[in-house]
């Protein structure tokens, strides 16, 4: 049986849904994908860290109730996040990064990505930064040390849009795109539909796990940007930085603006787009707009997501799916682990070449 030991950093919502799963789906999963999931580390910027070579409970950990400094508490723990003390020494094959999305630089997760590929250890990440500041070094990395840089949750949570456009719709000549990238401004803008005001819908999507650390990323747009950028450098071959990608989020939209679009039929959405131009440049932007109700897009309700993807033999070919969860999020993180899984040798493969 193959068994990965993984390393989580950061155990908010995510990579807690990831333990939550481990501790009830390992036998399934070795029946199913052949192989089941041990957690040998875990280090949180609020809990500490712990480092376990025989394996962590993950219903332990997703049941203890561990206030600040926690961890401290576990054979193997300290109350300080040493993240790269668990990084570099735990032996994890895999780390998990899903630690909170920084926006501006990707740090720390930029660093703890690189630390793990350089001690050639395999990376998975729902992180944002990380992926659309660094991907080419980090992917560059990853090739240099054997071992894989995996981010399918970074884009529309578990909905696989990025595996979907590079495998199944391989050679289809991909365009462009436009969708509904950020789970919690549409699930905003639908609360305020119904009548809900700005912040309490807001507020809503923080308690169900959809919102970033800082909501501003979410309704600002600044999520969606990173998502662009992401979407047009994997899918278009593109180099964009948050920078070239014009932004406006959904804040300045009033509830007035909002029942005017339904009286007349319409629908207000965050959409993220980017093209190649004629002169083969790719531009891309975020903006709300608003849609007649007949548009593929407008009817995407709550913390869903779909984009459509632009190709040159298929036309439009449009993927739905959640954009936000913390258990659709963490099945991303597995999703990645099975692209690991089906295209590494085992480590027992290894051991006897
Ligand atoms: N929740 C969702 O629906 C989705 C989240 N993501 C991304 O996944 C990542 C994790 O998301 P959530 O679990 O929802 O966030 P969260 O805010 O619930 O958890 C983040 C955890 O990381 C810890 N942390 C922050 N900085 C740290 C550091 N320097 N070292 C160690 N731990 C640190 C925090 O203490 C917290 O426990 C974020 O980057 C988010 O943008 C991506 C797709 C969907
Ligand atoms: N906060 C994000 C989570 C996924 O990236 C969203 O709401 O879409």
């Amino acid at each position: 049986m193959t068994v990965y030991n993984i390393a989580l950093i950061g155990f908010g919502g995510v990579n807690r849904a990831l333990a939550g799963l481990i501790a009830t789906k390992n036998p399934q999963w070795e029946r199913q994908l052949g192989f089941q999931l041990n957690i040998v580390a875990v280090s949180d910027l609020y809990l500490g860290s712990v480092i376990s070579p025989n394996g962590l409970d993950p219903r332990m950990l997703t049941e203890a109730n561990f206030t600040k400094g926690g961890f401290g508490q576990l054979s193997g723990g300290s109350s300080e996040a040493d993240n790269e003390t668990v990084i570099k020494l735990a032996p994890a094959d895999i780390v998990v990064e899903a630690t909170f999305t920084n926006p501006k630089d990707g740090e720390p997760a930029v660093s703890h990505c690189r630390w793990a590929l350089q001690a050639g250890k395999h990376v998975v990440t729902t992180n944002k930064g990380p992926v659309a500041l660094a991907a080419q070094e980090l992917k560059a990395l990853a090739k240099s040390r054997g071992v894989r840089f995996e981010y399918e949750g970074a884009v529309m949570s578990g909905t696989p849009v990025m595996r979907l456009a590079d495998k199944t719709l391989a050679g289809a000549e991909m365009k462009g795109f436009e969708g509904i990238l950020n789970g919690t401004s549409n699930f905003v803008l639908g609360r305020m539909e119904g009548g809900l005001d700005f912040s309490s819908a807001v507020k809503e999507a923080q308690a169900l796990g959809y919102a970033e650390a800082d909501p501003t990323a979410d309704v600002e747009g600044h999520d969606v940007r990173l998502k662009v950028v992401i979407l047009a450098n994997e899918l278009l071959g593109a180099n964009l930085k948050p920078e070239d990608v014009t932004c406006e989020g959904i804040s300045r939209l009033s509830p007035h603006d909002i029942e005017t679009a339904a009286k007349e039929n319409c629908r207000w959405k965050l959409i993220g787009s980017a093209a190649r131009g004629v002169d083969g440049i790719v531009v891309g932007s975020v903006a709300p707009k608003r849609l007649a109700l007949e548009h593929p897009l407008a009817g995407v309700g709550g913390a869903t997501n779909a984009v459509s993807l632009n190709t040159e033999l298929l036309g439009s070919v449009t993927i739905t799916g959640p954009g936000a969860g913390r258990v659709e999020t963490a099945y991303a993180l597995l999703s990645d682990i099975v692209a690991i899984h089906t295209t590494q040798p085992s480590r027992e493969a290894k051991e006897a070449a």
